[in-house]
Formats: structure tokens, sequence, C-alpha cells
């Protein structure tokens, strides 16, 4: 027997095509041996070609879904991906004031990678406002810090700015993903809650099967601090997994597939300290 296990939760939006959303942190948990629970913010029509539809759930029903769990499980690290907007953020941010469910990963999931929205424009302050407070790791990529800061970034010195200003905002711990970056390397920039700063690198895999990566990484960070895994080491095995993910190609549908949540932890990852 097992026993007890640790237990997480995603508050985030179904991507029907299976590669992102609570989907691909439901296959990351598992991957990660946690116990993935989950409380739907919105639905999405999508496969590897796009998103066709979104719609919101019903707010008082994400109530009901935050109650559910808080009533039965007890819940060791959660995190946040596509939260809609203004009103939905509002709530997600109001109900994990209320519920006790650990150290809090906000993935700010803007854009999807095919161009359409996930999160209405006006939603953005209220992350800033409500939700900023309460994050332990907030992992935006570069287009998603460059909104959430009003700074534009090109620099290592810009991308150390724009962390300085989003722990000021209030998030513990930042991460700024460099998927978006052009280079060999797959580049994120860690600024940590002591101020001590690194950054992990990567091969950069010429793939189109990068669906949902951003969703996967942020969700084996959870994944580890349920494990009660130092941050340092949870995020390092995150860049590990996605690496993997990436490198261990499967074939799913014609458009961007999906990464592989049952490939191994790549060893190709460096840490270099300081940016
Ligand atoms: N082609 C690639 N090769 C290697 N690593 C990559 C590649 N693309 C992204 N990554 C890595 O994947 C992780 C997620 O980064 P990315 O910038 O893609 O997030 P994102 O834009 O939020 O993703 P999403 O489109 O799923 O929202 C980071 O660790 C990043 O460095
Ligand atoms: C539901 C959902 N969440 C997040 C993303 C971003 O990868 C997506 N494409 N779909």
């Amino acid at each position: 027997m097992r026993g007890q296990v640790p237990q997480t939760v995603t508050i985030a939006g179904s991507d029907s095509g299976g590669g992102a959303g609570v989907q691909a942190d439901l296959k990351t948990f598992q991957a990660r041996e946690v116990f993935g629970t989950s409380i739907f913010v919105a639905l999405t029509a999508q496969n590897t070609k796009g998103v066709q539809q979104s719609l919101p759930v019903p707010r008082s029903f994400i109530e009901a879904q935050f109650a559910s769990l808080a009533d039965d499980f007890h819940i060791h690290a959660a995190k946040t991906g596509m939260l809609y907007d203004q009103e939905h953020v509002q709530t997600v941010a109001d109900c994990y004031q209320k519920h006790s469910f650990g150290p809090l990963t906000v993935d700010p999931v803007m854009i999807a990678k095919g161009g359409h929205s996930l999160l209405k424009e006006e939603a953005i302050q209220t992350i800033k406002k409500e939700l900023l407070p309460q994050t332990y790791v907030l992992t935006p990529n570069l287009p998603e810090a460059e909104v959430l800061t009003g700074l534009k970034i090109k620099t290592k010195q810009e991308v150390k700015k724009a962390a300085t200003t989003l722990q000021e905002m209030g998030a513990k711990n930042v991460i700024i993903k460099g998927g978006h970056l052009e280079g060999k390397e797959a580049t994120d920039f860690v600024l940590m809650e002591d101020s001590s700063i690194f950054q992990l690198s990567a091969p950069r895999i010429q793939s189109k099967n990068t669906h949902g990566t951003g969703d996967t990484f942020s969700s084996c960070i959870t994944a580890e601090l349920a494990k009660k895994k130092p941050f340092k080491e949870a995020v390092f095995t995150a860049k590990a997994f996605i690496q993997g993910a990436i490198e261990e190609q499967i074939i799913v549908g014609s458009g961007h597939g999906p990464t592989n949540h049952w490939a191994k932890l790549s060893k190709n990852i460096t840490v270099k300290e300081g940016f």
C-alpha cells in the first residue's frame, strides 16, 4: 500500500485536444507521481491546429469546485492557467484566499500559440492587484512579462529589471521563460525570494510539437513543490521534464502537437548563477 500521497490542484481551462491546459497539468502531475485534482475556469474547443471556441464556467461553479476540494482533500500545492476574464480572475483570487491550498504557481496565460486570446485584456489589472500578492512562483513568458510590467524586454539587464519589478508587485519567486527568444539554447531566468538569480538552459529543439510547454513546465514545478522539494530543485526538475517532453517527440494531430508527458527527465540542462 502506498498510503498518503501529495495532492495538487490545477485551476485552469480545459483543452479538448489534451496537450495544454488542465489536461497537460493532470498528465504532468501523474508523471511526477502526485495526485492531481482540477478546478475548471473555462472550456475550449481546441486541437493541434488552434482554438476554435472558448466558454467561461459560471463563477458560482468555480466556488463550488473550490468548496468540494477544500472539504475533502489536503492540497499541498496549486497552480493557475487560463483564467478567462476579470471576473473569473477575481473569483479565483477570492477563493484562493479563503481556502488553504499551499504555495501557488501562477502561469499568467494570455494568448495561445496560434494567436487565440485566453484572457481578456481588462483582466490583467486584476491579476496584478489580486493574484500576484498571493503568488509563490510566477512563470510568465517574455511577452507576458512585458504586459505585466509595461517594460520592453530585450537584454538580460531588462529581464532582470522585469523580474525585480514582478517581485515588487508581490510574486515571491519569478521565472521569466525564454522559449520565445532566438538562439541555440532555450534559457529561463529565475529570481528567487532571497534575491539570488540563476539561469537554466537547454538546447533549443527545432520542433513544431511545443503545444502546452508552458503549462507542462509550471505544473511540474507545482508537483515538485507538493512533494516539499526546495524551490531551486523543483525548477530544475521542471526544466528537465519539459526538455525531455520536447526531445522525445510523439506525433498527435496535424498542427502544433503536444509534448510527451511519458518522457524521461532530460540530462541536457545547465545551470548558471547570475544573469
Ligand atoms: N523549442 C524549444 N526547445 C527547448 N525548450 C523549449 C522550447 N520552447 C520552449 N521551451 C522551454 O519550455 C518551457 C516553456 O516555455 P515557453 O516560453 O514555451 O512557455 P509559454 O510561451 O508560456 O508556453 P505556452 O505556449 O504553452 O503558453 C521553458 O522552459 C522554455 O525554455
Ligand atoms: C486551455 C488552455 N490553457 C492554456 C493554453 C496555453 O498553452 C492553451 N492553449 N489552452
